[in-house]
């Protein structure tokens, strides 16, 4: 992994109704994450936070079944140019949401510098919708398909290309919360997903070490981790919590077992919404899951 990382927060909120995740920088920035990191010798320099509209100011917009689309491709675009600039630079991008249609921005930046990038997606859900079969119209619903080049043009062809990544480079881990059309698209596509059924059937060991195996051939991977990918009584700081999800424990196995296999080249860790925590309880976890993915251990 990179000596250098860039940390770049996102107060994005525009993604889904529910108030607060617009803090989960803040709260991922007061629970140590520049200090945690350095204490793992890297090199940590805080972009910032990437300014987002706030709907108070601009009228909120939606284009069909898009919920603040302008809001939401504004971000993406500049979000895009950032990240891109950091890899650029040679530092790893690390992303704080924020909610997740900020991965519409990240990989905008990130798959312009890989040809065959990898994706974990590390999530309740698939974020496979499309205006469409989006039962919210929420576009933190929508990413994964939108980096697929599936959904609004004025999504997919953010930083002015698409597809971003291929359905066969993706890894969906953690799935418990799919609708009708994302089941479509998954069939359809062929989309690698790791349900809670596999998670329990072959226990998380099994799980990464054929996720790592899946993504062998590609010359980068992201991970896009939500928090709501991790059962809510360890991270219940989250809008969309689903019941039965991954453990803490789980969750440190995974990223202990992708910093071993020196893999990663990007990461975002959205969906932390300080609000409808308890006593920043899921920035902490995120904080210490970002520890253990960049190298941590206790001996
Ligand atoms: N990134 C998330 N938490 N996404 C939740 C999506 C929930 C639901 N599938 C929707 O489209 O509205
Ligand atoms: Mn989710
Ligand atoms: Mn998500």
């Amino acid at each position: 992994m990179l000596k250098d990382i860039t940390v770049i927060g996102v107060p994005m909120d525009l993604g889904q109704m529910r108030r607060g995740v617009d803090m989960g920088p803040s709260a991922i920035r007061y629970a140590g994450i520049v200090e945690r990191l350095e204490n793992l010798d890297y090199r940590v320099e805080d972009f910032g936070d990437i300014e987002i509209a706030r709907p108070e100011k601009q009228s909120i917009e939606n284009e069909g079944n898009l919920k603040n689309l302008n809001g939401v491709i504004d971000a993406s675009e500049k979000l895009s140019e950032t990240v891109s600039d950091v890899i650029t630079n040679k530092k790893f991008p690390l992303v704080l949401g924020g909610d997740h249609s900020i991965a519409i921005g990240t990989l905008a930046g990130v798959s312009k510098h890989y040809e065959n990038l990898g994706v974990i997606w590390y999530d309740a859900h698939g974020d496979l919708n499309t205006a469409d079969t989006s039962p919210s119209g929420n576009i933190h619903g929508m990413p994964l398909a939108v980096s697929i080049g599936i959904g609004h043009e004025k999504l997919t062809r953010i930083s002015d290309y698409t597809p971003k990544i291929k359905p066969e480079n993706i890894v969906i881990i953690g799935a418990r919360s799919l609708d009708e059309g994302e089941r479509e698209l998954i069939k359809e596509k062929g989309i690698k997903v790791y349900t809670m059924h596999e998670v329990d059937r072959l226990g998380m060991t099994k799980v990464m070490e054929e996720t790592i195996e899946y993504l062998s051939h590609t010359d980068g991977v992201h991970l896009s981790l939500d928090l709501d990918g991790l059962d809510p009584h360890d991270a219940p700081g989250v809008g969309t919590p689903v019941l039965g999800g991954i453990s803490y424990r789980e969750s440190h196995l995974a990223m202990e077992m992708l910093a071993e296999a020196e893999i990663i080249t990007s990461a975002e860790f959205v969906e932390v919404n300080p609000i409808l925590d308890e006593k920043n309880k899921t920035a902490t976890v995120a904080v210490a899951l970002m520890g253990s993915l960049f190298g941590e251990k206790l001996l």
